[in-house]
């Protein structure tokens, strides 16, 4: 079921079959309109896009995958796809779709990297890295960035996966990978991770006890998909092991230790801990050294110190402790799956250009996951700030949405403008105002939370200065994790005084009434969040027990988990990303990253987890901005439903908020009313000339200056018999919609 084709934002039909609607605002050629994706059988709607006609295709993600390889094939550079939506709307399956396409449309002969082998890649690495929310039952935690390198031919020929900010901690949200693996693993394999030991009426903090029934069938397809990228028995083994020291761990917990002085901990379950110490081939005392030794035993500080010094040893539980711990194990796993991913898809084969694909965590409103449809805002927003806010993690997942949609907003909406007013054209739209309107752009939001600190004052007034001692949520909050008398209230005691009421930012933050709690009004307002600090300034500086753990595993007594780990940290680098080994185009632009992690203040940050996430946004934008300024292609991804709504009705309002947040009909509007297509006067000259008969077409003519190239052109345009509202010609370019396809 299609939409109409050239209306831009048609909706047929939006009830039961399918819930979700992809759509590419696509910047060169054309704005592809909203669809409902119905999953026909794929190869054949695979089939109808191959060499078909940018304007013939009908509204897809394999329209945005194919003529993103047409734009990159003929520009010969690498091009981009990131996908934005809220959490559960689909962009993950989205993306998969984009690499199936093009894995299947452009296969290079005798490759390895056929549709089954991505698919079981990206099987695996959602299956360890995802987690069950109230919005989705697999939502992804960490950001991938997977690079599609392409030959000179256009066939696909190597590929890699790089995986940014993984926020994956057993101990807050249970994990896939740990349950499917607990609860669906045979007997023998069962008996060798010493699961048959466990005491299975203890409650273990990283697993959740639901749907058990599905998790023997979701390990064997993991297993087998494991086979499929080469991953070897005994490496398979290595993963089990320690992922069963996590659930061992989990069991293991954590007490008071009775040691006369000080505050010291031990593990609770002296028989967990040492079959966890044995799983990972490392003696029980050196595991329990890990965990703990790091934990404080002195008193507090003086709270009215504040000179600078991290600060998170202080307080730290013995629970918190192995939190840290466990989460340290499993990022160095998921670090280890990623390496193995990457070594599968890498080849040798030369490249020309590549397309990327960006997936990240969705935005995410827990409001929204509890609303009936309908409801008024106002109700809602009540209701909600009755409820537990979001921990760091989210902001942080938040953040990266807001830094995507500034990149839609000056793609699509200034970034035109600007072209417009260089060539001296003016539009009327009528949208003037709107557009300059604060509220509908995402800048304001995003230096709420980034702004770095001036050093360097020009002042002329105690406003200046005021405006200068301004700095992002992220740098204040990296602030006082420093300050050993700081706390989560200073800390937003200090945000509010610099940007809720009477600042004139009031409209993006508001305080909450309960305790340490804010509203950010996310994606133009669109999606406020209620955030919760209590334990913002510890979270916010690594943990150096979750640092322990890579040590630990490098040095195990069972080889194979040595050797990976210490394989998958030199294949990657450092802990936040991982790349592909091999291809010279991806080792170039996961350096890029790495460069941007740790040069400069970044890498003098590398311990704040809140300013990570900063600089890895940095450098995806980055990445995502050598692609040139129509080198980046769009696919939205809209909910029409929330998990609680009653009956498969389209929730309109719902859609609504998504269309003013990701700013689609503005953007639209732009698209149709202004002229998307442009080319250099002299390039259209060049190109074109031999279809216009009039004597301006004369060779020697096109190497004139520019002011003859604009005679020229306009010339050649009336010769072509255009239509005339459908063209502008500019001091250097011709702009024009639907124009430059139509005349080949
Ligand atoms: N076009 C579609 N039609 C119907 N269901 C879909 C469609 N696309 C995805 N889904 C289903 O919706 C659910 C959420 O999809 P997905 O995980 O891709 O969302 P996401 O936007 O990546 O979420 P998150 O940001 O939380 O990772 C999955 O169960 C998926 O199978």
């Amino acid at each position: 079921m299609w939409g109409s084709q050239r209306a831009p934002f048609t909706i047929r039909g939006g009830s039961a079959a399918r819930p979700r609607w992809p759509c590419a605002p696509d910047q060169d050629t054309s704005l592809s309109d909203f669809c409902n994706v119905v999953n026909l059988w794929p190869q054949k709607v695979a089939a109808m896009f191959r060499g078909c006609r940018a304007d013939d295709m009908p509204p897809h993600v394999f329209a945005a995958a194919q003529s993103t390889h047409r734009c990159m094939l003929a520009s010969r550079r690498d091009r981009a796809i990131v996908f934005l939506g809220r959490s559960g709307s689909g962009k993950t399956s989205a993306m998969r779709h984009c690499v199936w396409y093009l894995a299947s449309a452009y296969p290079a002969q005798g490759s390895k990297l056929t549709p089954e082998r991505l698919d079981a890649a990206f099987d695996v690495l959602h299956l360890f890295g995802s987690t069950r929310t109230s919005s989705n039952k697999h939502a992804s935690r960490f950001v991938s960035l997977t690079s599609l390198d392409f030959d000179g031919g256009g066939a696909l020929a190597a590929a890699s996966v790089q995986i940014l900010l993984p926020d994956l901690r057993p101990g807050q949200a249970p994990l896939r990978a740990l349950h499917t693996l607990y609860h669906g693993c045979d007997g023998r394999l069962r008996r060798e991770l010493l699961f048959d030991q466990s005491p299975i009426n203890t409650p273990n903090p990283f697993m959740s006890s639901t749907e058990k029934a599905d998790a023997p069938a979701e390990f064997s397809a993991l297993k087998q998909a494991l086979q499929l990228l080469a991953v070897t028995e005994n490496e398979q083994m290595a993963i089990w092991k320690i992922m069963a020291a996590i659930c061992h761990l989990g069991w293991a917990g954590a007490v008071k230790a009775n040691t006369g002085s000080g505050i010291k901990y031990q593990f609770a379950s002296a028989g967990c801990w040492q079959r966890a110490a044995r799983l990972l081939g490392v003696p029980t005392e050196e595991l329990a050294r890990a965990v703990f030794v790091t934990v404080p035993t002195s008193p507090q500080p003086n709270a009215n110190l504040r000179t600078p010094s991290p600060s998170n040893e202080r307080e730290m539980s013995g629970t918190e402790a192995v939190d840290a711990f466990v989460t340290g194990l499993y990022n160095e796993t998921f670090n280890i799956i990623a390496a193995l991913v990457n070594r599968s898809l890498s080849t040798s084969a030369r490249t020309s250009a590549s397309i990327l694909l960006l997936d990240s965590p969705g935005a995410d409103n827990p409001m929204c996951a509890g609303q009936q449809s309908g409801a008024p805002l106002s109700k809602l927003l009540s209701n909600y700030l009755q409820q537990s806010g979001a921990p760091l993690s989210k902001l942080l997942s938040n953040y990266l949405q807001e830094r995507l949609q500034a990149m839609f907003h000056e793609a699509l909406l200034v970034a035109p403008r600007e072209r417009y007013a260089q060539e001296g054209i003016t539009l009327d739209d009528g949208a003037e105002e709107d557009w300059l309107s604060e509220t509908v752009n995402p800048g304001p939001m995003v230096e709420l939370l980034d702004k770095a600190p001036q050093n360097t004052i020009v002042r002329s007034s105690q406003a200046d200065l005021r405006e200068c001692d301004r700095r992002g949520l992220l740098w204040l909050l990296d602030e006082e994790s420093m300050y050993p008398g700081s706390s989560d209230d200073t800390f937003l005691e200090r945000v509010m005084s610099q940007y809720a009421a009477p600042q004139h930012t009031h409209y993006l933050i508001k305080k909450a009434p309960h305790a340490r709690q804010f509203v950010l009004q996310h994606l133009q307002g669109t999606n406020p969040v209620l955030y919760d600090v209590t334990g913002w300034v510890k979270a916010s500086r690594e943990n150096p027990v979750t640092k322990k753990s890579l040590t630990l595993l490098q040095e195990s007594q069972n080889e194979e988990i040595g050797r990976l780990s210490s394989w998958a940290r030199g294949a990657c680098g450092v802990s936040a990303w991982s790349a592909a080994v091999g291809d010279a185009s991806t080792l170039r632009r996961a350096s890029s990253i790495r460069r941007t992690l740790t040069s400069g203040t970044a890498g003098m940050k590398r311990r704040s987890t809140a300013l990570q996430a900063k600089f890895v946004a940095d450098g995806i934008v980055d990445t995502l901005r050598r692609c040139g300024a129509a080198g980046v292609h769009f696919v939205c991804c809209l909910l029409t439903n929330q998990p609680t709504d009653v009956g498969d009705d389209v929730n309109v309002p719902l859609l609504r908020s998504q269309f003013r947040g990701f700013q689609l009909l503005d953007a639209a509007r732009l698209y149709k009313q202004g002229f998307p297509e442009h080319m250099p006067l002299s390039e259209f000259a060049r190109r074109y000339r031999l279809l216009a008969t009039s004597e301006s077409s004369d060779s020697d003519t096109v190497q004139q200056p520019a002011l003859s190239d604009r005679q020229v052109v306009d010339d050649m345009l009336l010769t072509l018999d255009l239509d005339v509202t459908s063209y502008r010609l500019g001091l250097t370019q011709v702009i024009a919609i639907d124009v430059f396809k139509n005349i080949q």
